[in-house]
């Protein structure tokens, strides 16, 4: 099976090269330094979960012609998935599937709108806490690095074939993976961590500790959750008091330093998630008629100091 990554960058080349170790066929579409680095020396991962370095990797800055793939992973970061989109369709047999693991809740959706058809995409998403630290290494500093694959709720049931299959993989891997019957959920589910504790904490500009522990900000975090639920409850995705409840404590068990890579790309100016992140949630929630007070005032803020 041809696996395909397309960024190699912190999840795609930690998840990249754990399949690599296994024995998979496994090739990566890279660009600027990462692509150099990659071609000069390697992957290195040096990781909580055991350290690797891998050479002889099968890297492309674009695929070539009548190259094809059985599985696309899109590990880029949101605001790059448009301009990865030429490089996923080349790539495209009938039978190919393509599974974004990027954060946010519209990744399926912005893969359709770019062309890709709808029984090409699966679902997915990743856990773990890494980056690219220098060109070619990626550093894993937290988490049990986690994939979840699942059928959109209008898949076609034939496709569980396909996310067993490659379940069975990625275990092989040494890689966590879950199988979600409720794809949809645990996107949103992310969603509500990632987002709801990532707007704050921008606006707040602490990490978690001081955010979760000073009681101010901790009731705006608790009401903000609040507020991304009400949005998914509005699209009929099961985010209940239990789920928030979870998520909470999974923030208050959080190193103290911890901070969102979105935190960190608005702290460095660099692009960020915003637009995934915040921006989507605030439409949505304006679609449905919602009022959103601490959703609407993070984003405001969020957005003068972007200059958007
Ligand atoms: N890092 C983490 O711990 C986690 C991240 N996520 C999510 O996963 C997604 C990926 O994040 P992450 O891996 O951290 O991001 P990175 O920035 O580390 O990696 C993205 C990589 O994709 C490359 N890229 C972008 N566009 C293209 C293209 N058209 N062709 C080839 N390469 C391209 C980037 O290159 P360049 O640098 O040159 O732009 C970069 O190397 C995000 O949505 C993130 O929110 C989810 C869980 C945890
Ligand atoms: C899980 C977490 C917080 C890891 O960095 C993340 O996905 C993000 O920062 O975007």
């Amino acid at each position: 099976m041809r696996i395909v990554f397309v960024g190699c960058g912190a999840v795609g080349g930690y998840f990249g090269a754990r399949l690599l170790q296994s024995g998979e066929d496994v090739t990566f579409i890279a660009r600027n330094h990462q692509l150099a680095a990659l071609k000069q020396q390697g992957l290195t991962i040096k990781s909580i979960a055991g350290d690797a370095c891998i050479t002889d990797i099968q890297v492309m800055d674009k695929p070539d012609a009548g190259f094809k793939a059985d599985i696309i992973f899109v590990t880029v970061k949101t605001f790059q998935l448009a301009g990865a989109l030429p490089a996923i369709k080349s790539m495209l047999a009938p039978h190919t599937r393509v599974i974004p693991l990027l954060n946010g809740i519209s990744a399926a959706k912005n893969l359709m709108e770019g062309g890709i058809a709808k029984q090409h995409i699966l679902g997915g998403l990743a856990k773990i806490i890494a980056k690219v630290s220098e060109p070619g290494v990626i550093n894993h500093t937290g988490a049990t690095p986690h994939i979840t694959l699942g059928l959109f709720h209008d898949s076609e049931a034939s496709e569980q074939t396909v996310v067993n299959d490659l379940a069975q993989r990625l275990k092989k891997a040494g890689i966590s993976t879950g199988l979600s019957r409720n794809i949809e959920l645990a996107l949103w589910r992310k969603y509500l961590f990632v987002a709801a504790w990532g707007a704050l904490a921008c606006v707040a500009r602490v990490p978690v500790g001081p955010l979760r522990e000073n009681s101010g900000t901790r009731a705006v975090l608790i009401k903000l959750m609040q507020e991304y639920r009400a949005i998914a409850n509005s699209l009929r995705v099961e985010i209940n008091q239990q789920i928030v409840d979870e998520t909470l404590a999974f923030i208050d068990q959080l190193p103290e330093q911890s901070e969102t890579s979105m935190q960190r790309d608005i702290a460095s100016q660099t692009p960020s998630e915003f637009d995934a992140l915040v921006t989507d949630a605030l439409n949505l929630a304006r679609e449905q008629g919602l009022d959103v007070p601490r959703l609407s005032f993070c984003h405001a803020i969020l957005a003068l100091q972007l200059g958007q």
